[in-house]
């Protein structure tokens, strides 16, 4: 059994083009028909159809001036042609316009739907390249492994496998560098998408009005700056999956294009009349609270419930008992070392910053050491600070509660962070490792003035 493909035939001998819908239809295809030119690249137009099967010879358009416009309307579309009278100069003259195939009538039907797959595998394939192109040009490449032994991490490398091979939208929800990007990518390795790359996109980091033309592409011309055809990012994620990061931060207005998506896997491109469909698993990642988002009327209720079918909640690393040694161990590298000082500070703080600031501050002592031994002094104040106040109150190493909220916690060191870069916010949203409009919002919600 072959997979069904979408066919039209142009072609003003009635007689022969019903032939041929009724014996592709009977052979599981999807099949229209037109006998007028125009018609055609009318339908062409607002239709996405796998292959165009062409005659030369129509009232009213020549050969090649059909080709030429339904190839601008549809390039991804391949073409076939079938023609009474085939003369090699118009064989020639398809050929260079990027024609599939060129043949005369009659043609045997078995024969048609071979040259028919073929084009569709081609399509395919071109498809493919660019969906490479794409993926290289616009996404990064995150590292695969989840470090951690500690119990939530064994419970959620369980749900992460049973979760991956399963088709259904996920929602990762955690603090901010918890690892949500990396359990994204662990879910698209274990699933039967993996075999293409993971397509990514980060609302947060994109301005509100490129958020649209990222997802859903646009078509030439339909806004100022968009001077070129580019397929959205749905597209390009075709038969994988798209890891949508800081879906909280989606504007309101793009919500329901979104849900549409999810719904049935039509989208358009901004300018466009055309529908066009897309096999796509969605992993959403946010660290904002979606239903206070829904609650405030910031996030829609049905998009919630369609993403929210399979949650998964990332702790954060203060709670991975055992987790920060194991971390250090691996991002410290083969050429630095750290003493039992400074590895006491680095178990008994609290990382507001999660993994990501684990990370910041290792690369930061790395520079600061010296004979590529870390040491406390080469860590930041935040870490010493509360290593002091912990050996001080605990002379006898017992194991300490931490107190005071961890909202304070966040609070003082985006605080103390502004402070040391003079309150230059790129900077501090690097050191922070968190996009600039992220910073901008804690500092709102913690009424940090700027
Ligand atoms: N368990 C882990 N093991 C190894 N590396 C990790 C782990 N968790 C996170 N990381 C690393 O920490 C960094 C931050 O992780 P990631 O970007 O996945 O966090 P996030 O939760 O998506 O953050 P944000 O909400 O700010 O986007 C990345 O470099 C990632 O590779």
């Amino acid at each position: 059994m072959t997979e069904p493909m979408e066919i039209l035939f142009v072609d003003d001998e009635v007689d022969f083009s019903e032939g041929c819908v009724r014996w592709f239809e009977k052979k599981g295809h999807r099949v229209s028909q037109t006998s007028s030119g125009q018609d055609g690249i009318d339908r062409c137009s607002v239709h996405d159809f796998d292959i165009v099967i062409l005659d030369w010879n129509l009232p009213g358009l020549c050969g090649i001036e059909l080709v030429q416009r339904m190839r601008e309307s549809n390039p991804d579309t391949e073409i076939i042609v079938l023609t009474g009278e085939g003369t090699i100069n118009n064989a020639v003259e398809s050929m260079r316009l990027g024609v599939f195939d060129f043949q005369t009538k009659p043609f045997p039907m078995g024969d048609l739907e071979r040259r028919c797959l073929a084009a569709v595998e081609r399509r395919k394939l071109k498809k493919e390249n660019t969906q490479l192109r794409e993926v290289i040009t616009r996404t990064k490449k995150p590292a695969t492994t989840i470090i951690g032994t500690s119990q939530p991490m064994r419970v959620l490398g369980r749900l992460i496998d049973r979760v991956a091979p399963r088709d259904n939208a996920v929602l990762i929800q955690g603090e901010s560098g918890t690892g949500k990007e990396l359990v994204a990518q662990a879910i698209h390795s274990g699933s039967s998408r993996s075999g293409r790359p993971l397509v990514t996109i980060n609302c947060a980091a994109l301005p509100e009005t490129l958020v649209e033309s990222e997802l859903f592409g646009h078509e030439k011309g339909s806004f100022t700056g968009a001077t070129q055809m580019q397929p959205g990012l749905f597209e390009v994620a075709d038969g994988s999956t798209l890891f949508i990061d800081e879906i909280g931060e989606l504007p309101l207005a793009l919500q329901p294009k979104l849900l549409r998506v999810l719904e049935d896997g039509s989208l358009r491109r901004i300018g466009s009349h055309k529908e066009r469909r897309v096999d796509v698993r969605i992993v959403a990642a946010t660290n904002r609270d979606l239903k206070t988002e829904v609650a405030e009327g910031r996030f829609r209720e049905d998009l919630y419930y369609r993403i929210n079918v399979m949650p998964i909640d990332l702790p954060p690393l203060r709670e991975r008992d055992g987790d920060v040694e194991l971390l250090v161990n691996h991002f410290l590298g083969k050429d630095h070392e750290m003493d039992e000082e400074a590895r006491q500070a680095m178990v008994a703080y609290s990382w507001p910053g999660n993994i990501r600031q684990l990370i910041n501050t290792l690369e930061r002592a790395q520079v600061l050491a010296d004979d590529g031994v870390i040491t406390i002094s080469d860590l930041p104040e935040e870490l010493r600070h509360e290593h002091t106040q912990t050996v001080a109150s605990h002379p006898t190493g017992v194991e300490l509660p931490k107190v005071g909220s961890l909202i304070a916690l966040e609070r003082e060191h985006i605080a103390e962070v502004l402070r040391r870069e003079n309150g230059n916010k790129s900077k501090a949203a690097r050191v922070l490792g968190i996009e600039r409009r992220k910073l901008y919002r804690m500092m709102k919600q913690h009424g940090i003035e700027g």
